[in-house]
């Protein structure tokens, strides 16, 4: 499948965005500026992400007139990492709006099959009138994501962003396919998963770099 022009998926070119991935994927990168790293590319992608979020005119005294001017709108955000990885990208996307809600999904990939498996779902309630933007750094099988934008269907979300720092083809495919309503924002489309189901060239394990574990 050609990404280019489809409809819902962005695959990043910026280059602040493609240098920050490169520091992130070298090995010798630590977990202090790994952490780092993860969060200003997650704030960098959020802002391209968050360019269609409805806005308002409200009225606002400035010290020399009354004005309208434009605000969010109705519509709030709630961000929801899937654990643990995308707690990584929270802080990037908390600092363009620090008032959004944070719910949390709790999910492992089973090492042997690959597939998730769901522990914890927390979600702001209600969640219905809210953009949802997923937050998780890698986008692999894409078994994680889409077991997760589930629950969230399941719980009332209807607009749902998802934002990963590197995908693969199978996965971003695969995801695209279960949920083609929800916008897929992408760091950098790498070339296959290997026969472990990691990233190539990707980063190694996302959670263990950004948490220090292993
Ligand atoms: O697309 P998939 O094939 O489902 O793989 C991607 C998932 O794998 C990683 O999580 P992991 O299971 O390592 O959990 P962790 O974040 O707790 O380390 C990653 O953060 C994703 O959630
Ligand atoms: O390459 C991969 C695949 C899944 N999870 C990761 O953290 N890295
Ligand atoms: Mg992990």
């Amino acid at each position: 499948m050609n990404f280019d022009n489809e409809e819902n998926v962005v695959v990043f070119k910026h280059p602040l965005i493609q240098h920050k991935i490169s520091l992130l994927r070298d090995k010798a990168t630590g977990t202090n500026e790994f952490r780092k790293l993860v969060e200003e590319i997650a704030m960098l992608e959020g802002y391209e992400a968050l360019a269609d979020l409805p806005v308002e005119d409200v009225e606002i005294d400035t010290p020399i007139e009354t004005c309208m001017t434009p605000m969010i709108a109705g519509r709030k955000l709630a961000i929801v990492p899937i654990l643990r990885a995308g707690l990584g990208m929270v802080p990037g996307v908390l600092s363009l709006v620090p008032s959004a809600k944070v719910g949390h999904i709790g999910m492992y990939r089973d090492e042997e099959t690959h597939e998730p498996v769901p522990y914890y779902c927390k979600l702001p309630h209600p969640i219905e009138e809210r953009t949802i933007v997923v937050t998780d750094p890698m986008l692999a099988t894409g078994g994680s994501a889409i077991d997760a934008i589930d629950q969230i269907k399941k719980t009332g979300g209807k607009t749902i962003k998802f934002m990963c720092i590197i995908a693969a083809p199978e996965g971003l495919e695969r995801l695209h396919k279960a949920h083609p309503d929800v916008q897929i924002y992408v760091g950098h489309l790498d070339r296959e998963l290997n026969k472990d189901a990691y990233i190539c060239p990707g980063l190694g394990d996302a959670g263990d770099r950004i948490f220090g574990t292993k």
